[in-house]
């Protein structure tokens, strides 16, 4: 399936979900993400700072932030930038997204689990995300595991398009379903 089809198919499908059905799949989601080996082992963390359009990651953020060392992306022209995450530090950057403050540039390889926000996922980790390649440049240089999140219309059936340059996820967690790739 094509990129810009699943785009916009996921967009449709998204404008459709209540505040409720939003704040359930978040809570399911991040509650399954607690339990894994994958998280509970690490302690270097990069989140994002969820989009309104995206699986919220605030409840999250705020529970976990006293106990795991967060980090977020910082737009810097073509790449990202790591940032620690401290609540009091952020301000809205690039495409109006929460961004940390300051010079504490964090080595990308030093990150033990990545969080990757996406458009969607297929069963094989594949992704499709906004179209600027950022996280496929930045995921190129760590050895981190990977986990995709997202609402269940998210996890696709059909399998997605790559190109060479995409980088899969290890893990993909839905409301419904916890899909490991396989190696
Ligand atoms: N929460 C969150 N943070 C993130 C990302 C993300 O996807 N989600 N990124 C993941 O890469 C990076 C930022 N990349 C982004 C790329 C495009 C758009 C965006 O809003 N694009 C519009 C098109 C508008 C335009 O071209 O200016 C769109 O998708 O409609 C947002 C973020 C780093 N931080
Ligand atoms: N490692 C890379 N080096 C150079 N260019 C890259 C790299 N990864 C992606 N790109 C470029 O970025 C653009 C967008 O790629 P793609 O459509 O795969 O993004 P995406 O996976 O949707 O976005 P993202 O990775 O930000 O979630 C393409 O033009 C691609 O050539």
């Amino acid at each position: 399936m094509k990129k810009d089809d699943i785009r916009r198919t996921v967009r449709a499908r998204k404008s459709l979900l209540t505040e409720n059905e939003k704040a359930e799949a978040a809570q399911s989601v991040f509650d399954r993400l607690e339990q894994m080996a994958a998280f509970m082992m690490a302690d270097r963390i990069l989140m994002y700072h969820s989009l309104p359009d995206e699986l919220s990651t605030r409840d999250f953020l705020g529970k976990w932030s006293g106990r795991k060392h967060f980090f977020l992306p910082r737009v810097n022209g073509v790449n990202l930038d790591i940032l620690p995450y401290e609540q009091t530090r952020l301000h809205l950057g690039a495409f109006e997204i929460e961004e940390p403050d300051g010079n504490d540039l964090t080595d990308i390889a030093d990150i033990e689990l990545i969080i990757v926000p996406a458009v969607a996922y297929d069963r094989h980790g594949n992704r499709v995300g906004r179209g600027k390649g950022y996280y496929d440049r930045m995921l190129a240089g760590s050895r981190a595991t990977k986990v995709g999140v997202g609402y269940d219309f998210q996890l696709i059936d059909d399998a997605i398009d790559t190109d060479s340059h995409d980088v899969p996820v290890d893990i993909v967690i839905t409301q419904s379903h916890t899909v490991i790739r396989r190696r």
